[in-house]
Protein backbone atom coordinates (compact mmCIF):
# COMPACT_ATOMS: atom_id res chain seq x y z
CA UNK A 1 0.00 0.00 0.00
CA UNK A 2 1.87 3.39 -1.28
CA UNK A 3 -1.10 5.55 -0.76
CA UNK A 4 -4.37 6.24 0.81
CA UNK A 5 -7.15 8.22 1.49
CA UNK A 6 -8.45 10.30 4.68
CA UNK A 7 -10.27 12.57 5.77
CA UNK A 8 -8.84 15.22 8.46
CA UNK A 9 -11.07 15.91 11.49
CA UNK A 10 -11.55 17.94 14.98
CA UNK A 11 -13.68 17.94 17.61
CA UNK A 12 -12.93 21.28 19.42
CA UNK A 13 -9.61 21.49 17.80
CA UNK A 14 -8.55 18.02 18.59
CA UNK A 15 -7.50 17.01 15.09
CA UNK A 16 -6.49 13.60 13.88
CA UNK A 17 -6.13 11.75 10.21
CA UNK A 18 -9.22 9.36 10.08
CA UNK A 19 -8.40 6.38 7.27
CA UNK A 20 -11.51 4.19 6.81
CA UNK A 21 -10.57 0.61 6.86
CA UNK A 22 -13.92 -0.51 5.60
CA UNK A 23 -12.17 0.55 2.21
CA UNK A 24 -8.55 1.28 2.55
CA UNK A 25 -5.86 -1.24 3.63
CA UNK A 26 -2.79 -0.91 6.37
CA UNK A 27 -0.08 -3.07 7.21
CA UNK A 28 -0.69 -3.54 10.95
CA UNK A 29 3.57 -3.06 11.68
CA UNK A 30 3.55 0.23 9.52
CA UNK A 31 0.87 2.16 11.65
CA UNK A 32 2.70 3.87 14.30
CA UNK A 33 5.07 5.25 11.42
CA UNK A 34 1.84 6.13 9.40
CA UNK A 35 1.28 8.26 12.67
CA UNK A 36 4.48 9.63 13.20
CA UNK A 37 4.51 10.58 9.21
CA UNK A 38 0.64 12.06 8.73
CA UNK A 39 0.99 14.03 12.03
CA UNK A 40 3.99 15.98 11.15
CA UNK A 41 3.43 19.66 10.31
CA UNK A 42 6.36 20.18 8.03
CA UNK A 43 7.08 16.57 5.72
CA UNK A 44 2.91 15.26 6.68
CA UNK A 45 -0.59 16.35 6.81
CA UNK A 46 -0.69 17.78 10.47
CA UNK A 47 -2.40 16.23 13.34
CA UNK A 48 -2.33 15.07 16.62
CA UNK A 49 -2.41 11.68 15.49
CA UNK A 50 -3.79 9.20 13.92
CA UNK A 51 -7.53 7.69 13.97
CA UNK A 52 -8.34 3.88 12.15
CA UNK A 53 -12.33 3.44 11.16
CA UNK A 54 -12.51 -0.49 11.45
CA UNK A 55 -14.87 -3.04 10.88
CA UNK A 56 -16.09 -4.57 14.03
CA UNK A 57 -18.08 -8.37 15.32
CA UNK A 58 -18.78 -6.59 18.71
CA UNK A 59 -20.11 -3.18 17.93
CA UNK A 60 -21.39 -1.49 14.79
CA UNK A 61 -17.48 0.31 14.39
CA UNK A 62 -14.26 -0.15 15.76
CA UNK A 63 -11.84 3.17 16.67
CA UNK A 64 -8.31 2.69 17.10
CA UNK A 65 -5.77 5.85 18.00
CA UNK A 66 -2.25 6.79 17.62
CA UNK A 67 -0.71 9.27 19.05
CA UNK A 68 1.23 11.80 17.27
CA UNK A 69 4.32 9.71 18.56
CA UNK A 70 3.35 6.90 16.95
CA UNK A 71 2.07 5.01 20.65
CA UNK A 72 -1.34 3.82 20.49
CA UNK A 73 -3.99 4.80 22.53
CA UNK A 74 -6.74 2.75 24.49
CA UNK A 75 -9.40 6.13 23.78
CA UNK A 76 -10.56 9.11 22.61
CA UNK A 77 -13.32 11.40 23.25
CA UNK A 78 -12.86 13.61 20.49
CA UNK A 79 -11.92 11.20 18.28
CA UNK A 80 -15.30 8.66 19.07
CA UNK A 81 -17.76 11.59 18.38
CA UNK A 82 -15.74 12.46 14.66
CA UNK A 83 -16.07 8.48 14.53
CA UNK A 84 -19.66 8.40 14.83
CA UNK A 85 -20.05 11.55 12.66
CA UNK A 86 -18.50 9.60 10.14
CA UNK A 87 -20.14 6.68 10.07
CA UNK A 88 -23.61 8.46 10.36
CA UNK A 89 -22.45 10.36 7.36
CA UNK A 90 -20.62 7.57 5.59
CA UNK A 91 -23.73 5.29 6.22
CA UNK A 92 -21.52 2.65 8.64
CA UNK A 93 -24.06 2.40 10.23
CA UNK A 94 -27.86 3.39 10.06
CA UNK A 95 -29.29 3.94 13.12
CA UNK A 96 -28.64 7.09 15.19
CA UNK A 97 -27.56 5.59 18.56
CA UNK A 98 -24.90 2.88 18.17
CA UNK A 99 -22.19 1.42 19.82
CA UNK A 100 -18.26 1.86 19.10
CA UNK A 101 -15.44 -0.73 19.83
CA UNK A 102 -12.68 0.66 21.32
CA UNK A 103 -9.75 -1.23 22.72
CA UNK A 104 -11.00 -0.13 26.60
CA UNK A 105 -14.31 -1.61 25.82
CA UNK A 106 -17.36 -0.51 23.77
CA UNK A 107 -19.23 2.80 24.32
CA UNK A 108 -22.40 4.04 22.42
CA UNK A 109 -22.93 7.03 20.23
CA UNK A 110 -25.86 9.11 19.76
CA UNK A 111 -25.85 11.87 17.23
CA UNK A 112 -27.89 15.06 16.89
CA UNK A 113 -29.09 15.51 13.49
CA UNK A 114 -29.61 18.85 11.70
CA UNK A 115 -30.44 18.60 7.58
CA UNK A 116 -29.00 15.10 7.62
CA UNK A 117 -25.49 16.54 8.91
CA UNK A 118 -24.15 16.11 12.61
CA UNK A 119 -23.52 18.39 14.36
CA UNK A 120 -23.58 17.50 18.07
CA UNK A 121 -22.64 13.78 19.47
CA UNK A 122 -23.19 12.41 22.93
CA UNK A 123 -21.17 9.27 23.74
CA UNK A 124 -21.97 7.47 27.34
CA UNK A 125 -18.35 6.91 28.09
CA UNK A 126 -18.88 4.34 30.43
CA UNK A 127 -17.86 4.37 34.01
CA UNK A 128 -14.57 5.37 35.07
CA UNK A 129 -11.56 3.11 36.98
CA UNK A 130 -10.01 4.48 40.17
CA UNK A 131 -8.20 2.39 41.50
CA UNK A 132 -4.52 2.70 41.48
CA UNK A 133 -4.30 -0.84 39.30
CA UNK A 134 -6.96 0.40 36.63
CA UNK A 135 -5.29 3.52 35.91
CA UNK A 136 -2.40 2.06 35.83
CA UNK A 137 0.33 3.60 38.64
CA UNK A 138 2.29 2.26 41.38
CA UNK A 139 1.04 1.97 44.87
CA UNK A 140 -1.30 0.21 46.95
CA UNK A 141 -3.19 -1.10 44.05
CA UNK A 142 -6.40 -1.55 45.20
CA UNK A 143 -7.07 2.08 46.71
CA UNK A 144 -8.03 5.27 44.84
CA UNK A 145 -5.93 8.02 44.22
CA UNK A 146 -7.95 11.69 45.50
CA UNK A 147 -5.79 14.80 46.42
CA UNK A 148 -2.70 12.34 47.42
CA UNK A 149 0.11 14.22 47.93
CA UNK A 150 3.19 13.77 45.15
CA UNK A 151 6.11 14.98 44.41
CA UNK A 152 7.32 15.93 41.01
CA UNK A 153 10.27 17.89 39.96
CA UNK A 154 10.99 18.21 43.81
CA UNK A 155 7.64 20.05 44.15
CA UNK A 156 4.31 18.40 46.17
CA UNK A 157 1.12 18.44 44.65
CA UNK A 158 -2.15 17.24 45.29
CA UNK A 159 -2.97 15.04 42.31
CA UNK A 160 -6.39 12.97 41.60
CA UNK A 161 -6.22 10.16 39.07
CA UNK A 162 -9.21 8.59 36.58
CA UNK A 163 -8.80 6.20 34.05
CA UNK A 164 -11.64 6.63 31.21
CA UNK A 165 -10.16 3.66 29.60
CA UNK A 166 -6.38 5.79 29.51
CA UNK A 167 -4.51 7.25 32.22
CA UNK A 168 -5.02 10.45 33.69
CA UNK A 169 -3.78 12.86 36.53
CA UNK A 170 -5.38 15.78 37.58
CA UNK A 171 -3.83 18.79 39.31
CA UNK A 172 -5.80 21.88 40.20
CA UNK A 173 -4.69 25.58 39.78
CA UNK A 174 -5.94 29.21 41.28
CA UNK A 175 -5.67 30.44 37.04
CA UNK A 176 -5.76 27.97 34.50
CA UNK A 177 -3.61 31.13 32.25
CA UNK A 178 -0.55 30.16 34.37
CA UNK A 179 -0.94 26.38 34.28
CA UNK A 180 2.63 24.58 33.94
CA UNK A 181 1.17 22.83 30.60
CA UNK A 182 4.29 22.40 29.32
CA UNK A 183 6.72 22.60 31.69
CA UNK A 184 5.35 20.35 34.57
CA UNK A 185 2.94 18.51 31.68
CA UNK A 186 6.23 16.32 29.80
CA UNK A 187 7.65 15.45 33.08
CA UNK A 188 4.30 13.74 34.66
CA UNK A 189 4.16 12.36 31.57
CA UNK A 190 6.53 10.04 31.69
CA UNK A 191 7.12 9.67 35.17
CA UNK A 192 8.18 5.88 36.47
CA UNK A 193 5.26 5.43 38.74
CA UNK A 194 2.41 5.39 36.08
CA UNK A 195 3.85 2.33 33.43
CA UNK A 196 1.85 3.17 30.67
CA UNK A 197 2.48 6.92 31.29
CA UNK A 198 -0.24 9.54 31.69
CA UNK A 199 -2.10 12.41 30.33
CA UNK A 200 -1.92 15.76 32.33
CA UNK A 201 -4.45 17.63 32.95
CA UNK A 202 -5.06 20.91 34.70
CA UNK A 203 -7.96 22.18 36.01
CA UNK A 204 -9.51 25.60 37.45
CA UNK A 205 -12.67 25.61 39.12
CA UNK A 206 -15.11 28.22 38.22
CA UNK A 207 -18.55 26.89 40.08
CA UNK A 208 -20.03 23.89 41.09
CA UNK A 209 -21.12 23.43 37.36
CA UNK A 210 -18.03 25.03 35.80
CA UNK A 211 -14.75 24.09 34.93
CA UNK A 212 -11.57 25.52 33.14
CA UNK A 213 -9.11 22.89 31.49
CA UNK A 214 -5.93 22.77 30.00
CA UNK A 215 -3.88 19.27 29.22
CA UNK A 216 -0.07 17.77 28.36
CA UNK A 217 -1.53 14.54 26.26
CA UNK A 218 0.19 11.53 26.75
CA UNK A 219 1.88 10.91 23.45
CA UNK A 220 0.84 14.37 21.82
CA UNK A 221 1.86 16.90 24.21
CA UNK A 222 -0.52 20.06 24.27
CA UNK A 223 -3.59 19.45 22.31
CA UNK A 224 -6.64 22.27 22.01
CA UNK A 225 -8.94 19.38 23.72
CA UNK A 226 -8.84 16.26 25.28
CA UNK A 227 -12.57 14.45 25.55
CA UNK A 228 -11.61 11.65 27.84
CA UNK A 229 -9.35 14.27 29.86
CA UNK A 230 -12.52 16.39 30.10
CA UNK A 231 -14.42 13.36 31.38
CA UNK A 232 -11.43 12.30 33.84
CA UNK A 233 -11.76 16.19 34.75
CA UNK A 234 -15.06 16.39 36.21
CA UNK A 235 -15.05 12.64 37.48
CA UNK A 236 -12.23 14.13 40.05
CA UNK A 237 -13.98 17.32 40.28
CA UNK A 238 -17.00 15.43 42.33
CA UNK A 239 -15.03 13.15 43.97
CA UNK A 240 -13.04 16.15 45.16
CA UNK A 241 -16.67 17.86 46.03
CA UNK A 242 -15.93 20.79 43.70
CA UNK A 243 -18.73 19.75 41.00
CA UNK A 244 -21.71 17.74 41.12
CA UNK A 245 -22.47 13.98 40.31
CA UNK A 246 -25.68 13.39 38.00
CA UNK A 247 -25.70 17.52 36.74
CA UNK A 248 -24.06 18.78 33.80
CA UNK A 249 -20.60 20.43 33.87
CA UNK A 250 -19.48 22.63 31.08
CA UNK A 251 -15.45 22.17 30.56
CA UNK A 252 -13.71 25.32 28.55
CA UNK A 253 -11.39 23.85 26.88
CA UNK A 254 -8.33 25.83 24.98
CA UNK A 255 -10.55 24.52 21.67
CA UNK A 256 -14.01 25.47 23.02
CA UNK A 257 -16.48 23.37 25.33
CA UNK A 258 -17.97 20.36 26.21
CA UNK A 259 -20.69 19.17 28.38
CA UNK A 260 -20.11 16.17 30.61
CA UNK A 261 -21.92 14.40 33.40
CA UNK A 262 -21.28 11.83 35.43
CA UNK A 263 -24.53 10.34 35.86
CA UNK A 264 -25.99 9.27 39.25
CA UNK A 265 -26.26 5.40 37.37
CA UNK A 266 -22.41 5.97 37.30
CA UNK A 267 -21.54 6.56 33.67
CA UNK A 268 -20.02 9.63 32.22
CA UNK A 269 -22.06 11.69 29.09
CA UNK A 270 -19.52 13.52 27.31
CA UNK A 271 -21.42 16.21 24.61
CA UNK A 272 -19.90 17.96 21.93
CA UNK A 273 -18.91 18.83 18.26
CA UNK A 274 -17.33 17.33 15.52
CA UNK A 275 -16.26 19.16 12.29
CA UNK A 276 -14.74 17.47 9.32
CA UNK A 277 -11.77 20.04 8.14
CA UNK A 278 -10.61 18.23 4.48
CA UNK A 279 -10.21 14.84 2.85
CA UNK A 280 -7.23 13.88 0.21
CA UNK A 281 -4.55 11.35 -0.64
CA UNK A 282 -1.91 10.67 1.32
CA UNK A 283 1.54 9.47 0.26
CA UNK A 284 3.70 7.23 2.23
CA UNK A 285 7.00 7.47 2.41
CA UNK A 286 9.19 4.45 3.07
N1 LIG B 1 -3.35 10.83 24.32
C1 LIG B 1 -4.40 9.89 24.74
C2 LIG B 1 -5.26 9.46 23.53
C3 LIG B 1 -6.06 10.63 22.96
C4 LIG B 1 -7.08 11.14 23.95
C5 LIG B 1 -7.70 12.49 23.64
N2 LIG B 1 -7.29 13.16 22.43
C6 LIG B 1 -9.21 12.49 23.82
O1 LIG B 1 -9.91 13.25 23.11
O2 LIG B 1 -9.68 11.76 24.72
C7 LIG B 1 -3.74 8.64 25.37
O3 LIG B 1 -2.64 8.26 24.94
O4 LIG B 1 -4.34 8.07 26.29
Amino acid sequence: MNSFQFTKMHGLGNNYIYVNLFEEHLQEDKLPEIARQVSNIYTGIGSDGLILICPSDKAAVKMRIFNNDGSEGKNCGNGLRCVAKYAVEHKLVTDTTFKIETLSGLVEARVHLENDKVKLITVDMGEPRLVKSEIPMLGDQTEKTISEKMEFNGETFEVTTVSMGNPHIIFYVDDIEQAPVTTLGPIVEKDKRFPEGVNVEFVQVVSERELHFRVWERGSGVTQACGTGACAAVVSSVLNNHTIKGESTTVHLAGGDLQINWTQEGTVLMTGPAEVICTGTYFIRH
